[in-house]
């Protein structure tokens, strides 16, 4: 069994799921999954332990040991803090953390140095190949940052984009502005040339972000574009190219990655 972390620099997403190799378990299959704020992240045990087997003996002799990997871009602090978490699970859980490497799963990091590469893009676009392999892929994550990156339908990590995410940009105008207010994305799309100071901020931001994705398909070619994180619904509906939208393609990654062989973690 598996237990799949994605911290990002605002939430925690996590999953728990089979091994892809057995049970004809395909990436992404949850048995249970959520998120929680930074600030939650104490709940995180408790969430988990009503899915997880609460004793290897009892799950009975020569059940496969619960793995946890990890993909952690929020800092040292938060690596702390889940190794302590998940130290104090029954039985104690050791993560391996993932990192950007060179080569996995057929994925080749074309990053000038490949362990700069955040772990979540490099996951995130292991979880695109998974479910669209064999296509030039632009793989966006809409997050506390948004990061549109182009794979190659050989499996080339070509590199990308990195801006602020959409609550950023939002943030950042209201902060540094004496007459904008704090906008928060709604569920209504925002007219292209808007006529009032609430929806032409949302309409400059969400432009930015879709934007970015755009340039980003024509450049590439791409012939999908997979689009993730806790912002991509509001910037989905503004994308004319073709695009699926993902829960958590971070986690999908992960999952994928934990039956690659040459998977090195630290
Ligand atoms: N409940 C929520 N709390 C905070 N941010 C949210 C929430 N729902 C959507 N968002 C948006 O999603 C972004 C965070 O998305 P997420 O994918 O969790 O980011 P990260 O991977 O950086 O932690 C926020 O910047 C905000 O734009
Ligand atoms: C770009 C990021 C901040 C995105 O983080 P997120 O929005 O998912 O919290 C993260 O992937 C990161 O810290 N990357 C390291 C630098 C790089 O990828 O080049
Ligand atoms: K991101």
């Amino acid at each position: 069994m598996l237990l799949l972390v994605d911290a990002g620099n605002t939430r925690v997403k996590w999953a728990i799921a089979h091994e892809i190799a057995g049970a004809g378990t395909a990436p992404g299959d949850w048995i249970a999954h959520g998120a929680v704020l930074h600030a939650d992240v104490k709940r995180l045990p408790a969430l988990w332990a009503a899915h997880l087997p609460a004793h290897a003996a009892s799950a009975g002799a020569g059940a496969a040991p619960v793995r946890a990997i990890v993909a952690n871009v929020a800092g040292a602090a938060m690596r702390a803090e889940l190794d302590s978490l998940l130290a104090a699970l029954a039985p104690p859980l050791r993560p391996e953390w993932f990192v950007s490497q060179p080569e996995l799963g057929g994925l080749r990091n074309r990053y000038r140095e490949p362990a700069q590469l955040g772990a979540d893009r490099f996951a995130a676009a292991l979880g695109a190949r998974a479910l669209a392999p064999d296509k030039a892929l632009v793989v966006a994550t809409c997050g506390t940052a948004t990061t549109v990156d182009a794979v190659g339908a050989d499996g080339e990590f070509l590199g990308g984009m990195i801006l602020p995410g959409l609550g950023m940009m939002l943030s950042a105008l209201a902060r540094g502005t004496a007459q904008l207010p704090q906008v928060t994305a709604h569920g209504d799309r925002a007219p292209a040339f808007a006529d009032n100071t609430r929806d032409a901020i949302l309409s400059g931001c969400l432009s930015a972000q879709a934007g970015a994705i755009e340039r980003a398909c024509a450049a590439h070619g791409a012939e999908l574009c997979l689009l993730s994180g806790g912002a991509a619904g509001h910037v989905a509906p503004l994308l004319s190219a073709p695009h699926w939208l993902l829960d958590n393609l971070v986690l999908v990654g992960l999952h994928a990655a934990a039956a690659a062989p040459e998977l090195r973690t630290c």
